[in-house]
C-alpha cells in the first residue's frame, strides 16, 4: 500500500552504534527518526531531578505520562525539550544513562511510553532505534537490524565519545557501566534486550560507520 510506511528498527545495546546508524540511515533515506532511548532518557531526567527513586514505580509511571516533551530533528540527530528545556546535553550523561535503563525495568513505565512511539510509524516512514523496536513497538517492520559489538569494543567507543565532549572519563568504569546495563537491559521481566525472530544480526566489532550504514541501506534496497 502507498500510503504504509516504511519502519526500519535498529535495536541492540549500549554503544553499539544505533543512534548514529539510525540517525544516518533516516537522513539518507528521507524518514523521520524515532529515538526511542532518549524517551527513557528523559523519564530518567525528570526522575533525577525530583529526587523519585528507581524503586518508587508508580511515582516513575506517573513522571512517564505526563511528560511534556518535543524532539525536533537536527542535522546531528534530534533536540530533545522538556517543557520549553533544551535537555538534549543533559540526557546523555552517563548517569541519565544508568538511571534510564533502570527506569526501562518499570513495566508501567513502559506501557506509558508505547504510544507515543508507534505515533512515529507515518508515511513515508521512521527509522527506530532501541532495545525493543523490532520485538514490541514495531513487530510488524519491513527490516529489523539486530546490532551489536562486543562490551571492549562499545566501552572503547563510549569512552571516545566522552573525550571527544571534554567529559572526565575512566575506561574500565565505562567497561562495568556497560556490562551493568547490558545486564540489566537483557535480563529484565519486560521487553527484553534480544534479537527479534526475523532480525538481520550485525555485529559491528570489526566494522566501520560507514560499513555498517552500507550493511543495513542494503538490507532496505533487498526488501
Ligand atoms: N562501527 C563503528 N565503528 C566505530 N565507532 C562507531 C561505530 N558505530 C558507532 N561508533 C561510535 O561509537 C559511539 C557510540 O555510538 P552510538 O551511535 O551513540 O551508540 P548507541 O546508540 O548504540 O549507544 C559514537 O561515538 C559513534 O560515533
Ligand atoms: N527501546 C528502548 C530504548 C532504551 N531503553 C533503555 C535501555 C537503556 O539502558 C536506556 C538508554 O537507552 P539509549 O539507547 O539512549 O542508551 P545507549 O545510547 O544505547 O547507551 O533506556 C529501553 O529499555 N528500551
Amino acid at each position: 500500500m502507498e500510503n504504509t510506511p516504511l519502519i526500519i528498527t535498529i535495536d541492540g545495546p549500549s554503544g553499539s552504534g544505533k543512534g548514529t546508524i539510525a540517525q544516518r540511515v533516516a537522513k539518507s533515506l528521507g524518514l523521520q527518526l524515532l529515538d526511542s532511548g532518549a524517551l527513557y532518557r528523559l523519564v530518567a531526567l525528570v526522575a533525577l531531578r525530583n529526587n523519585i527513586n528507581a524503586d518508587d514505580h508508580v511515582a516513575l509511571a506517573h513522571a512517564a505520562r505526563a511528560l511534556d516533551i518535543r524532539f525536533e530533528p537536527t542535522d546531528t540527530g534530534v533536540c530533545a525539550w522538556l517543557a520549553g528545556e533544551d535537555v538534549s546535553l543533559a540526557i546523555r550523561q552517563e548517569e541519565v544513562g544508568l538511571m534510564a535503563s533502570q527506569v526501562a525495568a518499570v513495566p508501567a513505565v513502559r506501557a506509558a511510553l508505547l504510544d507515543r512511539q508507534r505515533a512515529f510509524a507515518q508515511a513515508p516512514g521512521v527509522v527506530a532505534d532501541g532495545r525493543d523496536m523490532g520485538t514490541e513497538v514495531f513487530p510488524q517492520a519491513t527490516v529489523k537490524v539486530y546490532l551489536t559489538a562486543s562490551a571492549e569494543e562499545r566501552a572503547n567507543r563510549r569512552y571516545n565519545q566522552l573525550k571527544a565532549k571534554g567529559e572526565s572519563v575512566n575506561l574500565r568504569r565505562l567497561l562495568e557501566d556497560i556490562q551493568a546495563r547490558d545486564e540489566r537491559d537483557m535480563n529484565r521481566q519486560v521487553s527484553p534486550l534480544k534479537p527479534a525472530a526475523d532480525a538481520v544480526i550485525i555485529d559491528s566489532s570489526q566494522m566501520g560507520i560507514d560499513e555498517v550504514q552500507d550493511a543495513v541501506l542494503a538490507l532496505v534496497d533487498k526488501r
